[in-house]
């Protein structure tokens, strides 16, 4: 695990962009796993804003909400097309369908097309209980695409995505924590003091599944990219 500390949000969008690059000049790049939150929203700008060839990518994203389709505002899908895949087209581009009639055979038919697009460098968030797609404490390690029941925490935190509380919906469909440690490279971004604690858990902690990031730890090549705010309980 190789954590880079950077000053600010704005430093450590700069690496992992500079990073998603270098992987991609390279050729090594044929899936990318992406993430949503407030976190990647500059990184996302940044690639719009470059002049980096997309359409030959495919993207797999890690979740999406239980109920929320792609004319739904505050889906995961909507805000993908908007922060990305309308301005920089992909070859093809996956998210849970937050729709689906049977949420068992959504999930199955997630894995499949996981097992058909191997991630070649998957973009992560955190939740502020080390929670990754939406993968929440107690999630087994051995997980695979599944649905999830968020959070109290959870929910309260993406409340200011929405009207009101009510309004967040209360299940999703999650990429499995197995499938995200399949990726070949993971880059992890975590911004500000809310985010203090997870880190700790996630590089100092014990590797436990109520932390989940802390699986990274058994992952051989993954990059936590955090700012001063985020790395300040880390031990020294
Ligand atoms: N499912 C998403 C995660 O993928 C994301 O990492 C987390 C943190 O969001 P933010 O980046 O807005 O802090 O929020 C949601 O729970």
């Amino acid at each position: 695990m190789k954590t880079i500390i950077v000053k600010n949000n704005n430093e450590g969008t700069q690496k992992a962009f500079e990073l998603i690059q270098a992987e991609m000049e390279k050729g090594h790049v044929s899936t990318l796993g992406l993430a949503t939150g407030s976190t990647p929203i500059p990184l996302y700008d940044k690639m719009v804003a470059s002049d980096l060839d997309f359409t030959q990518l495919t993207s797999v994203n890690l979740d999406e909400y239980v109920g929320l389709g792609e004319t739904d505002t505050q889906s995961y899908r909507y805000f993908m097309n908007e922060h990305l895949f309308s301005q920089k087209p992909f070859k093809a581009t996956y998210v849970p369908n937050g729709k689906a009639v049977d949420g068992a055979a959504e999930c199955a038919n997630y894995d499949a097309i996981i097992e058909a697009n191997p991630i070649d460098i998957q973009i992560l968030g955190i939740g502020s209980n080390a929670h990754i797609g939406f993968n929440e404490p107690g999630t087994p390690f051995d997980s695979t695409t599944h649905e999830v029941g968020l959070t109290e925490s959870t929910i309260e935190a993406n409340t200011r995505f929405f009207d009101k509380k009510e309004d967040v919906p209360t299940k999703a469909y999650s990429m499995g924590i197995a499938s995200i440690m399949k990726a070949k490279k993971i880059i992890l971004l975590a911004f500000g003091e809310a985010k203090a604690e997870a880190i700790k858990n996630t590089i100092d902690g014990p590797v436990t599944e109520e932390a989940p990031a802390s699986i990274l730890q058994n992952h051989d090549d993954v990059i936590i990219i955090a700012d001063e705010a985020a790395a300040k309980l880390l031990n020294k």
